[in-house]
């Protein structure tokens, strides 16, 4: 339905009477099919998930001639991560269009006879340049712009380690291992923007495109009627030779008409008001053989403005076209001074993008411009980044006991360090349960706890764990009570 009513808008708003031919119904047909094509070309959706850690073994070596030839059970691998990965060969989403789940192959069990298990590969994702990454809340995630970028989006679970890694002087035959991590999984949305200097923004049929190809290598899609660009396209402008020095260059985004409503969706263009927002500056195409080129500005301007204060405060060059036009020509003087009275920067050139008049000196404006800008835009707007995988390095050793007073006498324990401990912890194994139980101690859990008034009989929760508080601070307090709940003592 969405797309019905787009269209019908479209024909309604932007097409003057005396323009109506047949044209518009043909484009109207493009229409409807890119539509469908776009909103998934410019955002995506997938889950990513790291495969899980390999088991660690228990093994001893048996061979003839030694006795007690002690522990050989090797650890399991880490599972492979899931890697975005920036490659400038792409230019949509396209690629992650059509799949939505991306994992990870799992690790392998170590082996007796002290083998380790290999590592899997890990997997990698391409994306294009411009692709930002947010999490299901819509929590910006991060970022990839450089060919060859990398962020990981879903680690791979840690290997868990066989008996051999436990082996010590007090206990040189342990009798148990670590079960692997789970790799972590979640939903990310994708989103594509442009990475170009100079976003040419304007009405449909203004000649957006004509200036690209005027000005560019690119060899985008002209013609009389609107909505003849359905997906941006990207040019190059280079400085000439002759002017000394290393050529500079400004890479131009033509992205499809603008029309009043397009904050809301309006056209098509939400999708692209998107990709402008990263450009340093935009030209503003008018339509100079438009019935209201005034109007069409302040529709455009105010289009900006409803989608984002800072697009439309991004550096703007205001760009008189089809002035070749005769009748435009006639009007040129008015329409300037309408556009200056409402500019309040005062960059308005006059041009024929056909006729590649004044196309130059313009690039050459637009490029003063964008060398008289700091040299990075503050990225993201000063928005807060979360990091999806933190270094293993930074793994926060520290633990939070945790309470609600609408239920009394269960305390949550949750730290990064107690969490992972817990869950590689193989709870069939009475040697492993005492290693958790020790590690407990040595952090301080059961201090804190009672120091947090928990007494006993209360339920504690560890990660997807729970114990009786035993309420003694003597070695096994936790895990005596364990152990009698299960029968193994
Ligand atoms: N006479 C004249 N015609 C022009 C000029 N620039 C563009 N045109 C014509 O205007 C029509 C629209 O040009 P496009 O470049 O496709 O316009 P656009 O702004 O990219 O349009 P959309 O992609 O639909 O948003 C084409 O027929 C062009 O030949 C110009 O300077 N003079
Ligand atoms: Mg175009």
């Amino acid at each position: 339905m969405r797309y019905v009513s787009c269209t019908l808008h479209w024909l309604d708003v932007a097409q003057p009477p005396h323009q109506q031919s047949c044209r518009p119904l043909i484009s109207a047909k493009i229409l409807l099919v890119c539509l469908q094509e776009w909103k998934f070309f410019d955002t995506a959706r997938i889950n990513v998930k790291g495969g899980d850690g390999g088991d660690g073994c228990v093994a001893f070596r048996r061979e003839k001639g030694i006795a007690m030839g002690g522990p050989s059970g090797g650890n399991g691998s880490r599972g492979g991560s899931v890697i975005l990965r920036c490659d400038e060969g792409l230019n949509t989403l396209a690629t992650v269009r059509n799949k939505v789940h991306y994992k990870g192959e799992d690790g392998s069990n170590g082996q007796g006879k002290c083998r380790h298990a290999a590592a899997p590969r890990d997997l990698f994702v391409r994306v294009p340049p411009g692709t930002v990454i947010r999490d299901q809340d819509g929590v910006l995630c991060g970022e990839v712009t450089d060919h060859g970028e990398e962020l990981v989006v879903a680690k791979g679970g840690r290997g868990g380690r066989g008996n051999l890694a436990f082996k010590t002087d007090r206990n040189n035959a342990p009798k148990f291992m670590e079960v692997g991590e789970k790799g972590s999984m979640r939903w990310l949305t994708l989103e594509l923007k442009l990475v170009a200097d100079v976003g040419l923004i304007g009405v449909p049929n203004a000649g957006k495109s004509t200036l690209l190809a005027a000005v560019s290598n690119a060899k985008p899609k002209i013609a009389d009627y609107p909505f003849t660009t359905v997906i941006p396209n990207l040019g190059v402008w280079e400085e000439s030779a002759e002017v000394g020095g290393s050529p500079k260059g400004l890479v131009l985004a033509d992205i499809p008409g603008l029309l009043e409503g397009a904050h809301m969706g309006v056209g098509l263009g939400l999708a692209f008001l998107r990709h402008v927002q990263r450009c340093r500056v935009l030209v503003h195409v008018v339509n100079g053989d438009s019935p209201d080129p005034l109007g069409d500005f302040e529709a455009i301007q105010q289009e900006l403005e409803l989608f984002n204060i800072k697009l439309a405060g991004k550096p703007q060059v205001v760009v008189l076209n089809k002035v070749d036009l005769p009748h435009v020509a006639e009007k040129q003087a008015e329409i300037e001074a309408g556009l200056l009275a409402m500019m309040p920067h005062k960059r308005l050139m006059t041009i024929s993008a056909a006729k590649r008049l004044h196309t130059s000196e313009l690039m050459y404006r637009v490029l003063k411009l964008v060398q008289s800008l700091p040299e990075e835009e503050e990225l993201f707007n000063g928005e807060d980044i979360r990091t999806l995988e933190p270094d293993d390095d930074d793994e926060d050793r520290g633990f939070q006991i945790l309470s609600d007073p609408a239920y009394p006498g269960q305390w949550r324990v949750a730290g990064t360090r107690i969490e992972r401990t817990a869950r590689m912890t193989n709870w069939d194994y009475y040697e492993a349960i005492v290693r958790f139980q020790r590690i407990m101690d040595a952090m301080g859990v059961n201090q804190e706890l009672l120091s947090a008034g928990a007494k006993k009989g209360d339920l504690i929760m560890i990660d997807e764990y729970d114990f009786d508080f035993s309420g003694d601070l003597k070695a096994s307090s936790l895990l005596q009570q364990y152990l009698q709940d299960s029968g193994l003592q």
